[in-house]
């Protein structure tokens, strides 16, 4: 018998102006994935799902469904067919649901990521990294039926991670300023992805592509430059924050909240109800934070939030 625990980050998808295209990881919190290896198979499916906890039993028991459990069976698969490693043992897996669902922090990536470097542990790391998100990147398409990959590559990578193409899969990561810190705050309201996704536009006019690709290619600039101030002027997202907005109770009064207290820039974190916001240092992402708590409570609807104060991760997803 062996255990071995994997632990991946809530990560950020979006970065405001980069729908689908770009995000990255913060340090904490996580999901922990804990996988124990037995020797002879008890199931059909060579892995089980032996306990879930923090998720208040919302999330799938099936191997097929949850997340953690889907993308090691691919992993599974994919080793048996590319690397000659047929597996016959059996592995039970437990997840530790650090993070809230339907929140805008990558629930369901983290939890695949986390999945995915225990498996490969277990297994005595057959892939790399690299190959290790193609999975995590499925595993979204289990969760919420769009298999976009920037919450599943940052959370497997750390860094931001850059997806120049979904088709074949290129990802770029981007090491973070050394100043960079991300302030977020979570309203205690759920919002599914799948639903935050129907809102959207279908068809974008030139003139907001353009604005659109012209603060991308600056934020990664800054990004690589250090220019906290370009990085700032650039987290402007003209496709979908004008359309999710309504969806989060008292967004633009946060958003302000968050300005006035010093932000370089804040946006919709993924496809919400968590908003982010940058600062370029610890104190002011601190100051931030508890203004835009006060802002949530201040609404009509008052709403209670969790605020976490981090740099961006650079390890991605580990074993603990
Ligand atoms: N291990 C898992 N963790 C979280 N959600 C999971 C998991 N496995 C399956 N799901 C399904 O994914 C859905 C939650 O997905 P959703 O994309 O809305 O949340 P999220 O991962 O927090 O999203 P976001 O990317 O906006 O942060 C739920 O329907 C849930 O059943
Ligand atoms: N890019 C995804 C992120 C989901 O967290 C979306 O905006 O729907």
């Amino acid at each position: 018998m062996k255990t071995v625990t994997g632990f991946a980050s809530a990560t950020i998808g979006n970065v405001a102006c980069g729908f689908d295209v770009l995000g990255f990881a913060i340090t904490e919190p996580g999901d922990e994935v804990i996988l124990t290896q037995r020797e002879k198979r008890t199931d059909l499916l060579p892995v089980s799902i032996t306990s879930i906890t923090g998720d208040g039993g919302a999330l799938p028991r099936d191997p097929k469904k949850n997340t953690s459990s889907f993308v090691v069976l691919k992993f599974l698969e994919y080793i048996r067919t590319n690397k000659g490693i047929d597996f016959e043992g059996h592995i039970e897996l437990q997840l530790k649901k650090n993070l809230p669902l339907s929140s805008g922090m990558g629930s369901s990536a983290a939890s695949a990521a986390a999945a995915l470097v225990a498996a490969n542990e277990l297994m005595g790391n057959p892939c790399s990294k690299m190959e290790l998100v193609h999975f995590a990147i499925e595993g979204e398409r289990v969760a919420c039926g769009s298999a976009h990959a920037d919450n599943a590559a940052p959370a497997m990578l750390g860094n931001f991670v850059l997806i120049r193409s979904y088709n074949p899969i290129d990802l770029i990561t981007i090491p973070p300023p050394d100043n960079l810190f991300c302030t977020l705050a979570h309203p205690h309201i759920e919002l599914r992805t799948a639903y935050a996704r129907s809102v959207l536009p279908r068809t974008i006019s030139l003139k907001t592509a353009t604005e659109q690709w012209g603060n991308v290619g600056a934020l990664i600039s800054g990004l690589l430059t250090s220019d906290y101030e370009l990085i700032g002027r650039s987290l402007v997202d003209a496709i979908a924050e004008p359309k999710r907005a309504p969806l989060i109770p008292g967004f633009y009064s946060v958003k302000n909240a968050a300005l006035e207290a010093g932000a370089l820039g804040c946006s919709i974190a993924g496809s919400g109800p968590s908003i982010f916001a940058f600062s370029s240092s610890y104190e002011a992402a601190c100051e931030v934070g508890e203004a835009m708590k006060q802002a949530f409570s201040n609404i009509r609807e008052k709403l209670q939030s969790d605020i976490w104060v981090s740099p961006v991760c650079k390890e991605g997803a580990k074993i603990i």
